[in-house]
């Protein structure tokens, strides 16, 4: 077990370090995005399966209620929660169209869809993002491995550079609480 601790640590830091290196300046870019749209009166939406939905509902959290900063409650949802949604939508259409209804019938034009897959592969959130390209949203994409098919999906691909799910998570909850860390430096 010392062994699995000491690698688990150094390939946790490593990956961070990496991270910081070739992700900053899109982390930077995605950020402003959200906070452009919430300043015109749009909203957040995350998806995401199994980790990456406790990530998505983990960041619509910090929006709606606060990061750090003592400000104005502002606009996102995880289309992960609603298990009457998800069981109708999927036992009707299938898991693939778990979220893609739910952002045609939620999202509209200038909203921001954040779409995690650490894969980048996950059916269910590709076809999200092409429900949200449709009607207009920016599109997100957290993603790490080789980006998936999410990589020319989404308007903007932060692909954490590691081979390793849960590393890859690691990367994706501190990007979303740098995102939240920009929001409540403009309000
Ligand atoms: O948290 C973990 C593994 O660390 C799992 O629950 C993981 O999120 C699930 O297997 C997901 O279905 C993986 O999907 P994706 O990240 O490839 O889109
Ligand atoms: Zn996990």
């Amino acid at each position: 077990m010392d062994k699995i601790i000491e690698k688990t640590f150094n390939d946790h830091l490593e990956t961070l370090k990496q991270t910081q290196e070739q992700l900053s300046p899109a982390i930077k870019e995605a950020a402003m995005q959200i906070g452009n749209a919430l300043k015109n009166n749009h909203k957040v939406l995350l998806v995401g399966n199994g980790g990456s939905a406790a990530d998505a509902q983990h960041i619509a959290a910090e929006f709606t209620g606060r990061f750090v900063k003592e400000r104005a409650p502002l606009a996102a949802i995880a289309l992960t929660t609603d298990t009457s949604a998800l069981t109708a939508i999927g036992n009707d259409y299938g898991y693939e169209q778990v979220f893609s209804r739910q952002v045609y019938a939620l999202g509209n034009a200038g909203d921001v869809l954040i779409a995690i897959s650490t894969s980048g592969n996950s059916p269910s959130i590709l076809t999200a993002v092409t429900a949200a390209k449709e009607k207009g949203l920016v599109t997100i994409g957290l993603t790490g491995k080789d980006g998936g098919d999410l990589k020319n999906r989404c308007d903007l691909s932060l692909i954490v550079p590691s081979a390793v799910t849960a590393h890859i998570q690691e990367m994706h909850i501190l990007i979303g609480h740098l995102f939240c860390a920009y929001i409540d430096t403009i309000y």
